[in-house]
């Protein structure tokens, strides 16, 4: 659990000039950020720009070169394994993930970090894993093998692992990868709704814009700009990072919606918009999560 003597106005990751080399090559370059508590923050770029790796640097997964991760304020590093599990939930890209395993005993598996060597799961472990399950809308697959689940189910049982596990901060990399448009915006409900800080790797812009307190524009491994989005998603900044022609209107909602095109084409009337299509129109998208509401 988040350790209460921990000041609300502390910084939940503080990093301080992070550069990772690894063969000769700079995939971290001198980064430094304090990230708020509480927020959604996303964290964009082009392709092999390093977002993955920085997340994995904030779990302290990587040993960078030089510069420091602090996670309320204690180098990540020093954090021993269990303990580390018990504050934060380190989610990757879904194909990687082959559990064996029901979907009852993955999110079972988040009390690991509070059991000893030789005690099992017990009846309050047990609460917690339905009462997660419940939460995510998945108590009638609890029998169900994960694997056998949709991509946005094996999402949402993660996340009932994080849950179970007590883990007041999420990392998620790519979370919607693979997922349709409405698994997509239901996972990001979730996330919205979740008690705690989320931060995640995020390649499409318009969802992004929407669902992030905060952006990471990142650039070869540099921050490019860190910010709101409406300050980070500027129109010549994502042309100059994306080499894209970008054109930037305001959502109803007040927050930037981008078009794309390649270079020299008009964004708005060029054939393919290449990311989300059509403005994730703020109105059919709030129609959509109300409906979910129902
Ligand atoms: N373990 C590693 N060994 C060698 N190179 C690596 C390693 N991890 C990352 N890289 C390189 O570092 C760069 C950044 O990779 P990273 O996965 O962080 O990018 P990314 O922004 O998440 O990319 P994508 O959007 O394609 O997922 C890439 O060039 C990648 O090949």
């Amino acid at each position: 659990m988040f350790d209460k003597s921990i000041l609300p106005t502390t910084p939940l990751f503080k990093l301080n000039g992070v550069c990772w080399n690894l063969a000769s090559k700079d995939i971290l370059k001198n980064i430094s950020l304090s990230l708020p508590r509480n927020k959604i923050i996303g964290i964009i770029g082009p392709n092999g720009a390093g977002k993955s790796s920085l997340l994995k640097a904030m779990h302290g997964q990587i040993k960078t070169s030089q510069g420091t991760v602090d996670f309320n304020d204690q180098p990540i590093l020093q954090y021993g394994l269990k303990d580390k599990a018990k504050q934060i939930a380190f989610i990757e890209q879904l194909p990687e993930l082959t559990f064996d395993l029901s979907v009852y005993d993955a999110v079972l598996a988040g009390r690991l970090p509070y059991q000893g060597l030789f005690s099992f799961s017990n009846s309050s472990d047990k609460n917690r894993v339905l009462s997660a399950l419940e939460k995510m809308e998945l108590l009638d697959k609890v029998s169900q093998p994960f694997n056998t689940l949709s991509g946005g189910e094996q999402q949402r049982a993660l996340i009932a692992r994080s849950l179970v596990q007590g883990a007041t901060t999420l990392l998620l990399d790519e979370p919607t990868n693979h997922l349709d448009i409405r698994h997509q915006l239901e996972l990001m409900q979730t996330l919205q709704e979740f008690d705690g800080s989320v931060i995640m790797t995020i390649h499409d812009l318009n969802m992004a814009s929407h669902y992030c307190d905060y952006l990471i524009l990142i650039n070869e491994g540099e921050v490019v700009k860190y910010g709101e989005p409406k300050e980070v998603l500027n129109a010549e900044l994502i042309s100059t990072t994306y080499k894209v022609e970008t054109v930037v209107k305001e959502s109803s909602l007040g927050t930037p919606y981008l078009y794309f095109c390649l270079a020299e084409s008009d964004p708005i009337n060029s054939a393919e918009p290449i990311n989300s299509a059509e403005p994730i129109n703020s109105a059919s998208l709030l129609t959509l999560q109300s409906n979910n509401n129902d």
